[in-house]
């Protein structure tokens, strides 16, 4: 019997005008999970986030939303959802304060309720965001753009959505402030144990925040999983690709061992047999004192605390292979220069794909 699941999209289509835009979307979600959607620009996510928002109707497909039908045989309209939605850019009432802008998002309850137990809620969702309450009082362009996606989330917050939906919430933030904002709203929808989607075209983030990857092309889920499984065993030679840097050599694979220019290197649930394409990671090939492994440095970029170092492999005869370029990492810029000769070992285990 299929497990019960908070959210469950079903076959769901939409296109805008001629545009196909969603080509069947069957997605699940457990309650409490944080799900990452993933995938190039134009892929259709945004259009996924908003069809389970109820800001756009579905051409067919059903969503299923904590044992309601909300799209497709009924339709429940977004206001009724109960859920939290933070954009982009937080889209914070420029000419309101911080804590007006907070209130705004109690609803028709802040009428109800009195002065000072809205003034209550709002320092109350103020702290929960790890903002002081006293910013209550400043504009938003008084403030970082962290601060402002987090009053944004605060906002969202207010009406204790059960689903929240973030939709690229840190693209606008620099490198430092997206991270640290990151962890702050992950810790606050966690700790609230709030079902999360987030909406990202970036693989680190989605990787980082989710406990599910759903990866997004052309309209479709290429892949669902765990961000480890995604990340060390891809689907399919894109979703390889678009998830990180990946090695990519032509081997030729013999049961669970893959023979290419890197040596044996072994392979689960290989599907195929004989000429393949193998991927490894390039943090799986190490520079090494010792190995029969050989490759001499062509050249190297250096960022910082690590260097990207591109390697030519040396020709092996016995499989009338070598030659080629693989690209590695290394902490140590003065172990890899242009022109060295190195020593280099795989460890774990490669992923196949049909050979081209
Ligand atoms: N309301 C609309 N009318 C017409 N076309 C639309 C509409 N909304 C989205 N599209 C088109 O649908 C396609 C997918 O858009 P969507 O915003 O869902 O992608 P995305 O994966 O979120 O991309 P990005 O990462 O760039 O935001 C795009 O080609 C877009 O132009």
């Amino acid at each position: 019997m299929p497990s019960v699941k908070f959210l469950r999209t079903s076959n769901l289509v939409k296109s805008f005008g001629s545009k196909d835009v969603l080509k069947g979307v069957d997605l699940a979600l457990s309650e409490g999970g944080t799900t990452a959607i993933v995938g190039p620009s134009g892929s259709g996510k945004t259009t996924l986030l908003r069809l389970i928002a109820g800001f756009e109707n579905p051409d067919s497909g059903t969503i299923e939303l904590n044992n309601r039908m909300v799209a497709g045989d009924a339709w429940i309209p977004a206001h009724k959802r109960e859920i939290g939605y933070v954009a982009q850019d937080g889209a914070l009432f420029p000419h309101l304060s911080v804590a007006q802008n907070v209130a705004f998002g109690l609803g028709p309850a802040w009428k109800i309720a009195g002065r000072k137990a809205n003034a209550r809620r709002v320092a109350e969702l103020l702290d929960m965001v790890s903002l002081e309450s006293d910013m209550g009082e400043r504009r938003p362009h008084e403030i970082s753009g962290g601060q402002q996606q987090r009053v944004a989330l605060a906002r969202a917050l207010a009406r204790k959505p059960k689903l929240m939906l973030l939709d690229e919430p840190f693209s606008a933030l620099d490198a430092g402030l997206r991270v640290a904002t990151r962890k702050a709203v992950a810790d606050v929808l966690h700790a609230a144990e709030i079902t999360t989607i987030l909406v990202t075209h970036d693989q680190g983030e989605a990787l980082s925040f989710a406990d599910q990857v759903a990866v997004m092309r052309g309209g479709t889920l290429a892949q669902t999983g765990t961000p480890f499984a995604v990340y060390t065993r891809p689907a399919d030679l894109d979703t390889a690709e678009f998830l990180g840097d990946a090695v990519m050599l032509d081997a030729q694979l013999q049961g669970s061992l893959a023979t290419c220019s890197l040596g044996g290197i072994p392979v689960r649930h290989a599907m195929i047999q004989g000429a393949v394409r193998l991927m490894l990671r390039p943090e799986q090939i190490r520079i090494v004192a010792d190995g029969n492994i050989k490759g001499t440095v062509v050249d190297t970029v250096f960022f910082g605390p690590e260097t990207t170092v591109r390697i030519r492999l040396a020709p092996v005869p016995s499989i009338a292979g070598g030659g080629e370029i693989i690209t590695i990492r290394h902490w140590n810029a003065a172990m890899a220069r242009p022109g060295m000769e190195l020593r280099l070992r795989v460890v774990g285990e490669g992923v196949v794909f049909p050979a081209e």
